[in-house]
């Protein structure tokens, strides 16, 4: 993992820790490079869900040597938000469900070279061969025409159409554990974003800054950047359905303080 002194860990009020510029930091400025811990294959749908880890978390974990999987278990959801002098709170092994907690609160999705490969193999042949030879067939058979016709007519269809609107329905993709980005709070008005460069294992994250930081801003991320055109509390339901907290963003807290005021005028 590289590190710089461009960042610092601190607590953070109503969000556990999260890191913190110790210096000025220019818009676009890359604040740290880091390797992943460890990786795994998942199967994603919609832009992002991963419905399926296609790799044993727990094997991977096994196999980790000792510090790393330190490491690893510094990042279950009961360490991430305790303060560091309470190291009584990590558990002694991990359960196959707190396995799960730690990649559902800390992985970040991106895909590598050989999921980009599989998913153009994926969607530009066999999704468009598949629903031809699916739908030109069945056609043929109902309307007693010409398979070959209706095979190749459907596939016209399929070919220029659904390799593109598939490709974000459903892909192959890659899920990476980062001890130090582990520690970026969520913002909806963010100042940094990650970039993961997949081209083998350990995959490299690269976080930069998105626009002027200044020392002792907390460097934050959004969790649901695909998602950013959803209304504000739209995603906030959804970062608490799917990530398990209530934003605290400086974005939503003056949302809050607006409704409570708001109400308040409307009481008196
Ligand atoms: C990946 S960890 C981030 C680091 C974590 N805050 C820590 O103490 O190590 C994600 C967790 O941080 C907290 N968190 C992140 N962003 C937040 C936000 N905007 N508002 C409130 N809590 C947040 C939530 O508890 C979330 O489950």
């Amino acid at each position: 993992m590289a590190s710089s002194a461009a960042y610092e860990l601190r607590s953070l009020e109503g969000r556990g820790q999260g890191l913190v510029a110790s210096k000025d930091v220019r818009a676009e400025e890359v604040i740290f490079e880091e390797l992943s811990l460890v990786t795994v294959k998942t199967w994603m749908i919609l832009s992002g869900v991963v419905v399926l880890r296609r790799e044993k978390v727990e094997q991977k974990y096994q196999a980790l040597p000792d510090a790393a999987r330190r490491c690893y278990r510094s990042l279950h959801p009961l360490l991430l938000g305790a303060e560091p002098a309470e190291p009584a709170a990590e558990p002694a092994e991990l359960r196959p469900e707190e396995h799960l907690k730690v990649w559902d609160s800390c992985g970040f999705d991106f895909c590598d070279l050989e999921d980009t490969q599989w998913n153009q193999v994926l969607h530009l042949m066999i999704c468009p061969t598949l629903l031809s030879l699916a739908c030109g067939g069945a056609y043929a058979y109902r309307a007693h025409g010409q398979y070959v016709r209706s095979i190749l007519a459907a596939g016209v269809l399929f070919f220029a159409i659904l390799g593109p609107f598939c490709a974000k329905l459903f892909y192959f993709g890659s899920q990476g554990l980062f001890v130090t980005a582990a520690r970026l709070n969520h913002s909806c008005l963010p100042n940094c974003e990650v970039r993961i460069e997949g081209k083998g294992r350990p995959a490299k994250m690269v976080l930069c800054a998105k626009k002027q930081v200044k020392k002792g801003q907390e460097l934050t991320i959004d969790y649901i950047k695909e998602l950013a055109h959803l209304e504000p509390s739209e995603r906030r339901k959804l970062l608490q359905q799917d990530y398990g907290f209530l934003c605290r963003c400086p974005k939503c807290l003056a949302l809050d303080r607006a409704v409570a005021t708001a109400e308040e005028e409307e009481e008196t």
